[in-house]
Order: structure tokens, then C-alpha cells, then sequence
């Protein structure tokens, strides 16, 4: 957290030497007050305008509106866990018993009740006849092998059956979900085994907040599209795509428009055009301390904040609205914008939106030892093993692309931490 701001009297105040005023100016905001920063811009998202109703396979990396509840059980109704014969447990003592076999039940029948001292074939899934509460699986019975139809059809065809306690291989209803309990709470993350729930429960289709469209803008004169020649002094442009595949990845719309120049009009009329219909401007680079800060520029009559976060990488932010359209301006080092999209974007559209997922939080060791600065929370870049230990990728600088492109997780080193031995436990993100 960021140290309180100096307060008392205004006489006092006047007192505060020059240094200590400068000093409170650049103070840098916490990145817990930043993505409270965030999520107050981006809270109209959470609205019931931005819902709508989607076949369940379209509804994939979507959040949940409301709660869903189970209109049935699941199971519906009790089954049988193995294919083998449905039997009253108190049929057959403990030394096993020759029962009658009735006729089968396969999947999907609604059986006859089970007779006294007889025993139904059943297959998994098939709901137990009515007096049945164990199963005995087929490779236990004497004989080992379901009788053909025209045998058990002959009277008298009998089978030896081992006893079974009372729920032995049965799935009874409700024992996955009963029916009126809340199957899915609202604002849950819709994957594959949310979307299957829904089905199991009947459901065909499902309200969800819209997918968030985002107006991606790259900048700087330095930075030429992948493809094109590459003059000297110049560089691809990374952050592009880097960040269109991590919005993609996470379900976001992504509209690029190209890189823009350190031209601060021509970025205006580009944001200004391009950003109609869509949620949030995201651009990077252009917002630090610079004598071409084209972000910086652009924004200098709109109220757009340009601070320093206590985070390394991706200290540098803005954040604001660009005539009145919300607007994140990530730092240009390729490290950095992936960084901040992880750290603000993608966790407070999971907070406000039910996605996309948030990254998964683990434990784990470093394999070698680390140093951070102490006043931020450092953001290192490792490959996690399957031993729980993380070994770090690169060091701490933001350019490095490459140690970025072998890396697995991020890995945290919270404000206040500024050494770490190898062999200390520390939290990693898996991307
Ligand atoms: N005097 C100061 N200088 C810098 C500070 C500072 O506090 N005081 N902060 C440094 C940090 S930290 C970062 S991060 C960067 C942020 O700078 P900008 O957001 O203004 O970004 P640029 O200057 O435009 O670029 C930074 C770096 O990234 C490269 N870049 C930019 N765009 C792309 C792209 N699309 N693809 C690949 N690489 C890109 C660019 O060439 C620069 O190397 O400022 C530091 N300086
Ligand atoms: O924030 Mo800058 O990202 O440290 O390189």
C-alpha cells in the first residue's frame, strides 16, 4: 500500500520543505489503488444494458449474470454406477444366493419394480428399478457374462450373486445437485464444466455480460508493423500482438488501428474514429517522461491522470476517459503493457464481469535468489516446474521479449520484499 498523503494544517502544510512537496507529487499510487482506479473506471461495464442471452457453446469464456438454479436433480433419478444386476441387498446373504433374473434394464427404460428375490441386469446409467438398492457388478455373478435374450427368456434362468450393502454401485438422485439448490452463483467464469452443468441441468441458453471491445493502439515513430522493411533505429512493433493474443485469449473484441506516429493530433483523430462502439481505449507506450510522449499529448485536454504505479514493470500508466470513453494508456516496453493488461486489466473485468478468468494463483520455490526494489511490486517473468520450483527467466528489465516467450508464470515480489533467498516460497501466476 502507498503511505498515507501528508495532511494536518494548512500552516503547516506551508511549512513542508520544496523536497517534500515534490516528493509527495511523484509518489507513486499502490497497485491495489490502481486497480481500484481501474475498477472505478470501468464499472458502467457491470450493467444489466451490457447483458445478453447466448446458446450455451457461445456463451464459453463468458460471466455469469445471475444465479442459475437446478430446476432438477442430477442425477434425476437413481442409476446404476456398473453394468451388472440390480438387486435388493436383503436378498442375498452374507455366503451369496442363486436369484431369478428378471428382464434387462438398459439405459434410458423406466424399469419394472424389482421382485423379491430376483435380481434385473442393468446397465450403467439405467435407472434402478423401484425396490433395488445395490448393484453387483457382472464380473462377480456366476456366470460372468450376461445371459443372451432367448436364454433368459427360459424360465427359471437363475444367477449367483455375492452380497452387496445397501448403495453399492448406485448413483442415487441428487447426490451431484439437488433440485432448488443454486447450481452456478452469478458472476462465475463460464468453461467447458460450467457450460456442461448447465446442459446436464436441461439449460439450452444462457444470460451472460457482453464480450468488452477494446480499441488497441500501439505508438511511436520507432515502431514498424511486422513484415514491413526495417530502416535503422527502428523496431517491430511486439505490443500489438502481444496484446491483442493476451485480450483474444481472455474473450475481449480487439479493434487494432494500426500504429499510430508521435503525432498527438493524428492520434487524436485516430482514437477519435476508431473508438466509436467500443468499450475501452487501450494504447501503449507514449506516457512517460519523454520529450515525444504522443499519449501524454494527445490526452493533455482531456481528464486523463498520467502516474507512476509502484510496480515493476509497467510503472508508468494513464488512465482517464478520452471524450468520455474510458482509456488505459499501458508503458511501451513490450514486458510492461503485458504486464499492466495482467495486473489491472484482466483481474478487474474477472471482479466486475465474471471474466475473463482470473490467473490462478500457486505457490511456489525459487530456485535461485532475487533481488527487487523494495518501495514497488516486482513482476519477474519464470517457468514454473513440475517439482513446485520457479526458476526465474531473464532479469527484471522490460524488453526482454524472448525470456518473456519462455516463460510459464509471473512471479510476485510484493512491496516491502527486496530479497529473496533461493528456496523461498513466493506466488506465481500461471499464464
Ligand atoms: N526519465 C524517465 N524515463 C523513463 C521512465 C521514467 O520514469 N523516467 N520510465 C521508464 C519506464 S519504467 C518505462 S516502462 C518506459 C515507458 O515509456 P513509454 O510508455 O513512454 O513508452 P515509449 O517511450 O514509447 O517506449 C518504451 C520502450 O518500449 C518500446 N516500445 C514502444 N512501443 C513498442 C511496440 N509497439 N513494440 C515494441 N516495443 C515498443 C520503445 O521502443 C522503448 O524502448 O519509459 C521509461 N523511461
Ligand atoms: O515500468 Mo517500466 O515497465 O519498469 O520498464
Amino acid at each position: 500500500m502507498a503511505s498515507p498523503q501528508p495532511h494536518g494544517t494548512s500552516a503547516e502544510a506551508e511549512h513542508r520543505t520544496e523536497h517534500q512537496r515534490h516528493h509527495a507529487q511523484h509518489q507513486a499510487r499502490s497497485v491495489a489503488d490502481h486497480a481500484a482506479a481501474v475498477t472505478a473506471l470501468l464499472e458502467p461495464l457491470h450493467s444489466v444494458h451490457r447483458t445478453e442471452k447466448l446458446p450455451l457453446a457461445d456463451a464459453l469464456g463468458r460471466g455469469l449474470v445471475a444465479d442459475v438454479r437446478a430446476a432438477l436433480s442430477l442425477p434425476p433419478f437413481a442409476n446404476s454406477q456398473m453394468d451388472g444386476y440390480a438387486i435388493r441387498s436383503v436378498d442375498v446373504p452374507d455366503g451369496g444366493a442363486e436369484l431369478g433374473i428378471m428382464p434387462p434394464v438398459p439405459a434410458g427404460a423406466s424399469p419394472a419394480p424389482l421382485q423379491p428375490g430376483m435380481a434385473a441386469p442393468i446397465m450403467t446409467g439405467a435407472m434402478l428399478p423401484a425396490g433395488a438398492d445395490a448393484v453387483v457388478p457382472i464380473e462377480r455373478a456366476v456366470p460372468d457374462r450376461f445371459l443372451p435374450a432367448a436364454a433368459q427368456a427360459k424360465e427359471h434362468a437363475t444367477v449367483w450373486l455375492p452380497p452387496a450393502a445397501a448403495g453399492t454401485f448406485v448413483r442415487a438422485a441428487g447426490s451431484d445437485v439437488q433440485a432448488g439448490a443454486t447450481a452456478l452463483a452469478a458472476d462465475t467464469f463460464l468453461g467447458p464444466a460450467q457450460l456442461g452443468l448447465l446442459a446436464a441441468l436441461g439449460i439450452p441458453d444462457v444470460t451472460v455480460y457482453q464480450a468488452v471491445t477494446i480499441l488497441l493502439v500501439t505508438t511511436g515513430d520507432e515502431v514498424v508493423e511486422p513484415g514491413r522493411e526495417l530502416p535503422p533505429g527502428k523496431i517491430f512493433d511486439s505490443n500489438g500482438t502481444l496484446l491483442e493474443a493476451a485480450m483474444k485469449q481472455a474473450g475481449l473484441h480487439v479493434r487494432r488501428a494500426g500504429i499510430a506516429t508521435d503525432n498527438p493530433d493524428a492520434l487524436r483523430t485516430l482514437l477519435r474514429e476508431e473508438g466509436a462502439g467500443t468499450d475501452l481505449i487501450v494504447t501503449t507506450g507514449g506516457v512517460s517522461q519523454g520529450a515525444y510522449e504522443v499519449v501524454r499529448q494527445a490526452m493533455a485536454d482531456q481528464p486523463v491522470e498520467f502516474l507512476h504505479v509502484a510496480m515493476q514493470p509497467g510503472g508508468p500508466q494513464g488512465i482517464g476517459t478520452f471524450e468520455g470513453r474510458p482509456f488505459l494508456g499501458f508503458p511501451g516496453n513490450p514486458v510492461s503493457c503485458l504486464v499492466s493488461f495482467e495486473m489491472f486489466l484482466r483481474p478487474v473485468l474477472a471482479a466486475l464481469l465474471g471474466a475473463p478468468a482470473p490467473r490462478l494463483p500457486v505457490r511456489a520455490r525459487l530456485s535461485q535468489p532475487l533481488t527487487s526494489p523494495g518501495h514497488k511490486h516486482q513482476v519477474r517473468r519464470g517457468t514454473l516446474k513440475a517439482d513446485g520450483t520457479v526458476e526465474l527467466q531473464g532479469g527484471e528489465s522490460s524488453h526482454l521479449m524472448h525470456a518473456l516467450a519462455g516463460s510459464n508464470v509471473l512471479v510476485h515480489v510484493p512491496e516491502g520484499v527486496a530479497v529473496l533467498a533461493a528456496g523461498a516460497e513466493v506466488e506465481v501466476w500461471m499464464l
